[in-house]
């Protein structure tokens, strides 16, 4: 079995568990090479990757993996190269067939969808955005957006018009007629953006849509995701091998080693409570006080601190904190819905800041 930790629901993350999941895996697995099915639930099932390549020339790419992505969440893949997060997302909408196992879409059985309806999954409802963008090189920036729209059988005036408020959406207006090769990387991924954007699909599938680019550019696009799905609420599936894309981007991170799952959570959760020593490793360069909020920092209230001192929301990060209590010289009190839930001092924003919060202060 692997350790999963699944997050709990908090204000400030989207609601789990009272609408169906967009995407509900159980148990799946995706084997490479000979006799493939064979391997889940047989005694190779338990060997390590090495040995069960050894043994039978197969990898398992997916290893027996069950998470749900909600409705309006960013949910970031994340693990290193080989990890087995493109085959995964792949197996989600059965561009790659999964070996074993269940997977729903809006509660419906993918598995059991024949190729008409499959077809109308991956061209309807799951857009895909890949770093390679595909665009078509000899078409306009209009055109290539409308392509997905060309493709679903959309009349020309009608697609052209929804390409054009595509462009509008994504920040390329002015550059309609240009043809991919005159538009810099960063700008074909915001085409690619569009296209996947113009048919209006329930969840957007991006497979490190953004590895290609500069780190100035690739800030710029990441600004971007986050500005659409605050205005959308579009439920966003995002993989990508960098923990401060991850951490930026996502809403929950599931972190993949050799095809499993080490640990699903919030940023606040993977940085605050790694799993494992594996996960220890991975979160250990990472600014704690950006990322940890004061729900993790606080201590109860004594009762002269309930009315006094500035107020923050419970998902204010400890660098924030830092400075309010800092500007104030006293604790700051972090209140939700009217309601203090505790303060903050300097002397427990530190302990989150020197990594001594601990067991004691997530069971507080
Ligand atoms: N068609 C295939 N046949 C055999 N093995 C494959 C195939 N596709 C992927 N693999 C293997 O499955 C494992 C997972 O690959 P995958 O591409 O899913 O990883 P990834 O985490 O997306 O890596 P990257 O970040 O480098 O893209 C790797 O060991 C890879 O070599």
């Amino acid at each position: 079995m692997m350790a999963t930790t699944l997050a709990p629901e908090t204000p400030d993350s989207p609601k789990t568990g009272d609408r169906t999941p967009v995407f509900s895996v159980r148990d799946m697995w995706k084997v490479f090479g000979p006799k493939a099915d064979r391997v889940p639930g047989s005694p190779d099932a338990e060997l390590s990757a090495a040995d069960l390549r050894a043994r039978t020339g197969c990898t398992a790419a997916v290893r027996d993996v069950s998470f749900d992505v909600e409705p309006g969440e960013v949910f970031v893949v994340m693990g290193l190269s080989g990890s087995g997060k493109s085959t995964l997302v792949r197996c989600l909408t059965r561009l790659i067939e999964p070996t074993s196992g269940t997977l729903k879409i809006d509660g419906e059985d993918v598995m059991a969808m024949d190729k008409a309806r499959l077809r109308d999954l991956r061209r309807h409802r799951a857009a895909m955005v890949f770093q390679h963008f595909g665009l078509l090189p000899h078409r306009s920036v209009l055109d290539n957006i409308a392509y997905g729209l060309e493709i679903q059988g959309m009349g020309k005036a009608e697609r052209r018009a929804k390409a054009a408020e595509m462009v509008e959406k994504v920040g390329l207006t002015g550059l309609e007629r240009r043809r991919p090769g005159q538009l810099s990387g960063g700008q074909q991924q915001r085409v690619g953006l569009a296209r996947a954007l113009a048919v209006d699909p329930e969840v957007l599938l991006f497979d490190e849509p953004f590895s290609a680019l500069d780190p100035l550019i690739r800030r710029d696009m990441q600004e971007e995701v986050i500005r659409l799905h605050h205005e959308e609420r579009r439920t966003m599936v995002f993989i990508t091998h960098d923990l401060s894309e991850a951490l930026r981007l996502g809403d929950r991170i599931m972190l993949m080693r050799d095809g499993g799952i080490v640990q699903i959570g919030t940023p606040e959760e993977i940085v605050g409570s790694p799993a494992d020593e594996y996960v220890r490793d991975f979160v250990r360069d990472v600014p704690r006080e950006q990322v940890l909020t004061v729900r993790r920092a606080m201590r109860p209230a004594k009762s002269d601190e309930e009315d006094g001192g500035p107020a923050l929301t419970p998902g204010t990060t400890v660098a924030d904190a830092i400075e309010a209590v800092a500007r104030s010289g006293g604790p700051a009190r972090v209140v939700d819905g009217g309601r203090c839930l505790g303060v903050v001092d300097h002397a427990c924003l530190l302990s989150v800041v020197a990594g001594l919060d601990g067991k004691e202060a997530a069971a507080a």
